[in-house]
């Protein structure tokens, strides 16, 4: 939240000029008088640098070493009053607004005319940026550095705000979990919501820029659950589905182990038949696996036959026998990116996701949704951190002169900016056929495209990841203060390069999908 404007008194220039001392130490920032006698001794930055400004304006020297939340969350305890004759200029902004800084939003919303955005799209983004930075920014920084998890009170704040629910797309399963009483973001009405509402929902929670906390808000469930609600057995799917989408339970996919990344055909762990019929017995690990140390559920990818053939889907409850462990990433551990050891785990045959063998099929049916969803979160990030880079270039001075107004800096700009609204152009075009397709069709006809956006989208990062760790110098490097989005997105982005499919694989997916329907006839 903004600091309340204080209006209670208004001094005169000389007024704060008088108080001066080391003993009596008032600044100006940005038309405010703020009262620092006390906090000098307390001061990060150290004392001495505020004595150097005492009685002074020392806005520029704040903005140039701050971000704006230092004084959010300082300045209500520290701010006497107003100075008399000035108007505070620096804006900040109330929960929930649109950016007003070029590119930091799509155009659509930025008051440009847009063929996808409706009104229902509009009311969505503000009321899911609102919840996030409300209920979920606030305290997700301190969370990412301590590596804890979201708890189980954001996940049903979550629940029940329809956050969880918008995360799946649009479906019967919205009807039914608003006939259950639940309710989307902004009133949104089940038969409105599209993938542009989804789409919002990914770019809104991925905008709150803590990777690590950000994924443990869900990741695992946007990839884990659509092979329960696409291929579970309807009592299994009613009740899981209901249990996930109001926060009680949490779900991930467990597909990756340490021999089989992209190459999901070399899986090892493997379900038997128990002898009645009745089980199946997983043994095995998993590894990488996103949400894993905190779930309830995992979708797990298991071999109960040879080749292609021989792998099948299981949902997996926690129990005897499926013990999960951390893994270090270069994430926060909030992430709860785990180990899974199953050893003997017995598993009612009920929870097959679709036939025996065709597991394969599972899994690439929820690909291409998983890689568009990571395109949509990569791209926000990205827009973010394009954002920070102007803003940077706007308030810091170097050799006499704003950033902004070296060339060298307006050209890292430009292809920052023009390679991140190329990607989101093609990530809304593919959004809108999604919406004019039904989810088979989508798979089959947008498998292609989505690994190419994908591909450029990761590629793009490294670009705007370079280029914004240029400008932003050795704060580009330091986790806390101003850089501190650019050295979270420096450190993090390739999760999105690798998971979900790598470059590589994303690349020749890509081709190979155009190659199928190349008319063999064609001739130069
Ligand atoms: C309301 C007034 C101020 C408050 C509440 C405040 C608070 C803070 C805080 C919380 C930090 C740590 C920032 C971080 O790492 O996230 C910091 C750092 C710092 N502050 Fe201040 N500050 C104020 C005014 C000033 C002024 C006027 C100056 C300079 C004249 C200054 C110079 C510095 C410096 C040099 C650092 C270290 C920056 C760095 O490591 O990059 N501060 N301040």
């Amino acid at each position: 939240m903004p600091p309340a404007p204080k209006q209670k008194q208004e001094y005169t220039l000389e007024q704060v000029q008088s108080h001066n001392s080391e003993e009596d130490l008032w600044i100006i920032i940005d038309g405010r008088v703020y009262d620092m006698t006390k906090f000098a001794q307390f001061h990060p930055g150290g004392a001495t640098v505020l004595y150097d400004v005492a009685g002074k304006d020392a806005t520029e020297q704040f903005y140039g070493l701050h971000r704006q939340s230092v004084l959010v969350k300082y300045g209500p305890k520290y701010e006497i009053g107003t100075v008399k004759g000035q108007t505070p200029k620096v804006e900040f902004p109330s929960p929930g607004t649109i950016s007003k800084v070029p590119y930091a939003e799509a155009s659509g919303f930025q008051g440009l005319p847009t063929p996808y955005y409706k009104e229902s799209h509009l009311k969505f983004r503000e009321a899911v940026r609102t919840f996030c930075e409300t209920q979920l920014e606030k305290d997700a920084w301190t969370l990412d550095e301590a590596g804890e998890y979201a708890s189980t009170e954001t996940w049903e704040k979550m629940g029940q705000f329809g956050l969880l629910a918008s995360r799946i797309g649009p479906g019967p399963h919205l009807h039914a979990f608003c006939k259950m009483g639940g309710k989307l973001p902004g009133g949104i009405k089940p038969e409105e919501f599209d993938y542009f509402h989804e789409m919002i929902a990914h770019e809104e929670v991925s905008k709150i820029a803590t990777p690590g906390y950000v994924d443990s808000l869900g990741s695992g469930m946007v990839i884990g659950l659509p092979p329960v609600l696409y291929f579970g057995k309807p009592a299994i799917r009613d009740r899981v589905v209901a249990e996930v989408l109001s926060g009680k339970k949490r779900i991930c996919l467990a597909i990756t182990e340490a021999g089989a990344g992209s190459d999901v055909a070399a899986i090892t762990t493997t379900a038997k038949l128990s002898e009645d019929g009745k089980h199946y017995i997983v043994n095995g690990t998993k590894k990488w696996i996103t949400n894993g140390a905190f779930c309830d559920y995992f979708s797990t990818a298991v071999r109960t036959g040879k080749g292609h053939a021989g792998i099948s889907m299981l949902l997996i409850e926690r129990g005897d026998g499926l013990e999960t462990e951390g893994i270090k990433t270069s994430y926060s551990p909030s992430a709860g990116t785990a180990y899974i050891t199953y050893e003997n785990v017995k598993v009612p045959v009920e929870n097959l996701l679709g036939k025996e063998g065709q597991g394969f099929q599972v899994i690439m049916f929820n690909f291409n949704h998983e890689r568009w969803f990571i395109v949509a979160g990569i791209t926000r990030a990205m827009r973010l951190v394009n954002e920070e880079c102007f803003k940077w270039a706007h308030q810091r001075k170097v050799f006499g002169k704003m950033l902004i107004e070296q060339p060298v800096i307006r050209q890292k700009l430009a292809k920052m900016i023009s390679e991140v609204e190329a990607v989101h152009a093609w990530l809304e075009l593919i959004t809108h056929q999604m919406n004019n397709m039904d989810y088979k069709e989508a798979a089959l006809k947008l498998a292609g495209p989505i690994a190419l956006l994908k591909l450029r989208c990761t590629r793009v990062a490294h670009d705007v990841s370079d280029d914004s760790c240029q400008i932003f110098g050795g704060r580009a490097i330091t986790r806390t203060g101003m850089g501190r989005v650019i050295e979270g997105f420096q450190r993090t982005y390739k999760f999105a390069a690798i998971l979900g499919g790598s470059e590589e694989i994303m690349a020749d997916l890509g081709v190979r999908q155009a190659m199928r329907v190349f008319p063999i006839h064609s001739k130069l």
